[in-house]
């Protein structure tokens, strides 16, 4: 299939009529979300996927601004025929709270002043990035939402939706992230917000009133930041040792190598793009950021009941592996159905804007939902409670089946019959069906996933569910050997 881009897209804005409590107890008022949307909602809105962008990410996740000539960020990912399929899903991102894509943060103006906020902006935190979405959300008429995800900073608000709001996620896809930020991760971010402060032109944060901006202190904070979302690999790939516009080291202090001229523009581009002081707030949410509770992940994420899919990068050395191992061990401990995928990446922390052909795979078969419709035999041999064993014996050999369900003349499930159970009734010298179905039957719908339905069957040890309506009339049935034959062709 073509995989195509959603075209030409708009920022779109939305205002918060009520003033925001934060985690801190301070309060904003007049908060506008900068959003962006593709797809459609469906008529049941059971089909939004909510975007959440990293440290300089914005709302624009896919498509073209007009006359722009890069696409959003995570154009690899959404649009026809990508995992986040716009044709299928309503695909939701907004630029986080405190930032300066639109949505309120430190350059917008105080209320309160009529001035820009600067350093009067409240420190924020992860939660109150998600608790303004969850607003927009809602703002939708979304009860749940389908799918959440996001790397690094956008994965720490994907856990906290998990914590926050575990009833409106269905799932949920947590990338190169952490469930508390650790000490390198704070030490880095404080390099950077020292860096910028220490710049003149931060002048006590300030700046807007001036002309001046820190440029030389973001530029600084962003090569130290850039240098972490790389690997030792990728570098020597992308440079090895090769010298900038010269032939050969000119033993004086000016710029020799690649790397160093590579790192001078990764540095001017970001000041052009990006406000200092939404830098120093957005960091100091990421040094915040821990869900544990007492030092307990289990207890922090025991709220979450979404699927979860936990994905981290080889070569990350900023949110190492271990991280994501932390969130998967603290989800199974919770009995979360969690799975857990790794990519195979010499781009160090940015594979998750870089990874296009795993990243897709791993998340469109994430979020593929084959449905019990789609397997169950309709076909079934079923027995009612008058029945004695010896009929049931029989329907079993004749039909080669292992379980009977037991159903009233009108096909309401009332229990089950098993070959266990016959041979129970063997050593109980039982005679009638009723003293030995299992009268509590565990069944199923046809709508519910197989993923779902895998998890119960493993949970209850059991091979076998009934498929029954919303009045408990028999549609068909389920076996393990239907999953596993289905899993040989995925
Ligand atoms: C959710 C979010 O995270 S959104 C934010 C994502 N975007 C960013 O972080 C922007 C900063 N950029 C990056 O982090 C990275 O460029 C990525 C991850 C987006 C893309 O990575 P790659 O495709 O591998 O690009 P790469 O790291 O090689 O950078 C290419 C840039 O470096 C420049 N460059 C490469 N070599 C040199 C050099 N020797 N001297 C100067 N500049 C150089 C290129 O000209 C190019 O410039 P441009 O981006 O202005 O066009
Ligand atoms: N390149 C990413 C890395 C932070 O996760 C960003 O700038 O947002």
């Amino acid at each position: 299939m073509k995989k195509e881009s959603v075209g030409i897209v708009e920022t779109k804005y939305f205002d918060i009529a009520d003033t925001i409590k934060l985690e801190s107890g301070k309060t904003l008022s007049n908060v506008t979300v900068a959003y962006e949307t593709y797809g459609e909602l469906n008529k049941e809105k059971n089909n939004a996927v909510l975007i959440c962008h990293a440290l300089s990410g914005d709302a624009h996740a896919a498509g073209w601004h007009k006359g722009d000539k890069k696409p959003g960020w995570w154009e690899i990912l959404i649009g026809p025929g990508k995992a986040l399929d716009s044709r299928k899903y309503f695909i939701i991102c907004s630029n986080v709270l405190g930032g300066c894509k639109g949505t309120t943060g430190p350059a917008s103006i105080n209320p309160e002043t009529g001035k820009q906020y600067g350093t009067d902006f409240p420190v924020i935190t992860i939660k109150d990035m998600v608790n303004v979405q969850k607003i927009l959300v809602d703002s939708f008429g979304i009860d749940k939402l389908a799918a959440v995800i996001g790397g690094s900073m956008g994965g720490m608000q994907v856990m906290q939706w998990l914590v926050s709001y575990p009833e409106m996620v269905k799932k949920a896809i947590p990338i190169a992230t952490t469930a508390r930020s650790s000490p390198q991760q704070i030490a880095f971010n404080e390099v950077g917000r020292q860096s910028i402060v220490a710049d003149p032109d931060w002048a006590g944060g300030n700046y807007y009133e001036t002309g001046k901006v820190p440029k030389n202190g973001l530029s600084v904070a962003r090569m130290v930041a850039h240098i972490t979302y790389l690997s030792d690999e990728s570098m020597y790939l992308k440079f090895g040792r090769d010298l900038q516009d010269k032939e050969e080291v000119t033993y004086d202090l000016s710029m020799d190598f690649q790397v160093e001229s590579y790192l001078h523009h990764q540095g001017a581009s970001f000041v052009k793009r990006f406000d200092a002081n939404s830098y120093l707030y957005i960091t100091k949410a990421i040094d915040l950021f821990d869900l544990s509770i007492n030092n307990s992940l289990i207890d922090g994420l025991s709220p979450v009941k979404a699927k979860v899919e936990v994905v981290s990068v080889d070569s990350d050395w900023l949110y190492p592996t271990e991280h994501s191992m932390d969130i998967l061990t603290a989800l199974q401990a919770n009995d979360v159905e969690v799975s857990f995928s790794e990519l195979k990446s010499s781009y160090g922390h940015d594979a998750f804007l870089l990874e296009k052909g795993q990243l897709n795979y791993i998340v469109s078969r994430f979020l593929a939902d084959n449905v019990v419709e789609d397997l169950m035999r309709t076909d079934v041999i079923t027995i009612t409670e008058k029945a004695q064993v010896e009929e049931a014996a029989r329907l079993m050999l004749d039909n080669q089946v292992t379980h009977l369900p037991v159903v009233t003349d009108d096909k309401k499930l009332i229990g089950i019959v098993t070959s266990w159970d016959l041979s129970k009734s063997i050593a109980t010298d039982s005679k009638d069906l009723m003293d030995i179905m299992t009268k509590t039957v565990k069944f199923c719908k046809a709508e519910d996933t197989i993923e779902e339905i895998s998890h119960k069957m493993k949970k209850f040890d059991i091979s076998c569910l009934p498929v029954v309506d919303d009045d408990l009339i028999l549609q068909g049935i389920i076996t393990t050997d239907q999953i596993s034959h289905l899993i040989s062709y995925i």
